[in-house]
């Protein structure tokens, strides 16, 4: 039986790459989205015979989707053993006009899903002894990100320190949980926020003087999702080209 990883808003962009990669992989993977008609027909592109994907409507703002995702994901596939908190949205607002509604907004699915995400698959995994959790946060939680987008920032941190709290709290369950903070990647949300007049200036301020790689964060959370990697949890991986340093 394969192991068996579900991720979230996982029908375009990093979401879409985290799975492919696991799919690749060899796992069987449940592709979740706010649309399930979207995430269907990422898994059907991805695995056209249906065998080792599932496509779920799973919104993360609603904690009851998860507990149904997940009772789905093991009727299907008999466990979880990997999740990838990776849905999120951005808004762009001055920081001195976000509404205390937007800013709640904000927090609520970026971070809170990711809280919620933990609890519930978490506990799943604890119970069954192993699990390996990636929460998906941003080169904006580490250096502030822009000025119009402090919401967005602040939810980011946030999911650094989140991976922190229940890293401690899962290890004696067997599981870990990581964060991946990713500067500019190319993905369909950088390049709709940075039209093409504005790339130059965007990749002369990255060290490496590219954008980063999709694939390339799948793979590192297929490295994170190995038995062999027990003993990494509570780290937030930077992939940001340079951009920000420890
Ligand atoms: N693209 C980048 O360069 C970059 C950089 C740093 C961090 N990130 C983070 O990576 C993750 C993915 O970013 P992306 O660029 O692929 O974004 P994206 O906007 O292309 O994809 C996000 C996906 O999440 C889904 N989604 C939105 N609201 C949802 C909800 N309520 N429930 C479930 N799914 C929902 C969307 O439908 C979409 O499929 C996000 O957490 C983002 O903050 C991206
Ligand atoms: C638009 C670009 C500068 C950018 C895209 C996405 C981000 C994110 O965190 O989602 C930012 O880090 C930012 O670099």
């Amino acid at each position: 039986m394969s192991q068996v990883a579900l991720v979230t808003g996982a029908a375009q962009g990093l979401g879409l790459a985290i799975a492919s990669r696991l799919f690749a992989a060899g796992y069987a993977v449940a592709i979740t989205d706010l649309s399930l008609e979207r995430a269907q027909a990422a898994a059907d592109r991805l695995d056209p015979s249906g065998q080792r994907s599932l496509a779920l409507k799973l919104d993360v703002d609603s904690k009851a989707d998860f507990e149904a995702a997940l009772a789905a994901v093991v009727e299907r596939f008999g466990a979880l053993h990997v999740a990838v908190n990776n849905a999120a949205m951005t808004m762009t607002t001055p920081v001195m006009q976000i509404s205390p509604e937007e800013f709640d907004r904000v927090l609520s699915l970026n971070t809170r899903s990711v809280f919620v995400g933990c609890q519930v698959f978490g506990a799943h995994m604890a119970a069954a002894g192993y699990g390996r959790i990636v929460n998906m946060a941003s080169l904006a939680g580490q250096n502030g990100g822009t000025a119009t987008g402090a919401h967005y920032a602040a939810s980011k941190g946030a999911i650094v320190t989140l991976t922190k709290i229940f890293a401690k709290e899962l290890a004696s369950g067997g599981v870990t949980v990581n964060a991946i903070a990713p500067g500019p990647i190319e993905s369909p949300a950088v390049r709709a926020a940075v039209p093409p007049e504005r790339m130059e200036g965007l990749l002369a301020n990255i060290p490496v003087k590219r954008l980063g790689d999709a694939d390339f964060l799948g793979d590192l959370v297929v490295q994170l999702a190995r038995p062999e990697a027990y003993f990494t949890t509570g780290a937030t991986w930077d992939v940001n080209g340079g951009l920000f340093m420890r």
